[in-house]
């Protein structure tokens, strides 16, 4: 649907609108303390801006806007599967959600804020990598804080099983000073050494690659410079944080020296929090920062 069908069937005044970006159409998102926009290629939210603040999330100034490239920053949306597909590597790395064209359900207002929900459900490209019936919805709510709901709905006659993350780069001024709070204590898969542990740390802090999945339900907070970014979330089992460090973020031509002004804390959905969703049944993570 182009972005003048959108805004007639979709818009409210100076709430939401939608215009074209790159190959796709993007969301802006209005509430009386913040602005976001949305992507609707991937249901990847670009941008959380609170008035008066710098942007919340990173993307790099290197991304590429491309078919079947998954923007590298802000929230992409990482299902049916999280990382590498369990049995085949040839499959797209994090699913097929943030590289598909979601649609638009609806929109609304609210007394504090707006909301935009967006849908994708299975079709014959979705058939091929994953033989499901399924309907996934995204809900992006916009107040003070911008909170973002996957919802996963079985729509097939037997149970199929999801790992998903709400990949969520935050923009911290920099990566060798910014500390992250909330996961002392807790034991992790670290996807570096290859092998688990156990943060014994108050505070984690970076300046070398991190990917970590840890067993961990709560609230983290980014403690940055001039600012704490609280992360809560919902559904979700395992906390993913990650930094590539500047060796592997050289590798990367969409991020480059970009790493050093990102902070990857993601509500996942993978390991033993793999979730099983029975036929007719659903399941929802969620992630709410500020
Ligand atoms: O380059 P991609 O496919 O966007 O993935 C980026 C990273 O995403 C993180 O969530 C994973 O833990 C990393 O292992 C992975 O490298």
């Amino acid at each position: 649907m182009n972005p003048e069908t959108l805004n007639t069937q979709f818009g409210i005044q100076n709430k939401i609108s939608f215009k074209a970006f790159e190959h796709t159409t993007i969301a802006t998102l209005k509430s009386e303390q913040a602005t976001a926009v949305v992507s609707l290629y991937g249901a990847h939210v670009l941008s959380f801006t609170p008035n008066n603040e710098e942007d919340v999330l990173f993307v790099s100034p290197h991304a590429v806007y491309n078919e079947g490239k998954a923007i590298r920053g802000g929230i992409p949306i990482c299902w049916p599967w999280f990382n590498a597909h369990p049995l085949d590597k040839s499959l797209p790395s994090h699913g097929f959600a943030r590289i598909s064209t979601w649609s638009v359900i609806s929109t609304n207002t609210s007394y504090d804020g707006v909301q935009l929900e967006l849908g994708l459900s299975a079709n014959s490209d979705t058939i091929k990598l994953w033989p499901y019936q399924f309907e996934a919805r995204l809900k992006i709510s916009l107040n003070d804080k911008l909170t973002v709901e996957l919802t996963t709905i079985n729509k097939d006659d037997k149970p199929f099983d999801v790992s998903a993350a709400l990949h969520s780069y935050f923009n911290i001024s920099d990566i060798n000073t910014v500390a992250l709070e909330g996961l002392e204590g807790m034991t992790y898969m670290d996807d570096v050494a290859n092998c688990d542990s156990t943060q014994h740390e108050k505070e984690l802090r970076f300046g070398r690659r991190a990917d970590r999945r840890y067993k961990a339900v709560g609230t983290t907070i980014i403690k940055d410079a001039n600012r704490n970014i609280e992360v809560t979330k919902g559904g979700s089992g395992i906390t993913v944080v990650w930094n590539p460090g500047e060796e592997l973020a050289m590798q990367m031509p969409d991020l480059l020296d970009g790493y050093k002004n990102m902070l990857c804390v993601e509500a996942a959905n993978s390991l033993d929090d793999t979730i099983t969703i029975q036929a007719g049944k659903q399941h929802t993570l969620s992630t709410t920062i500020g």
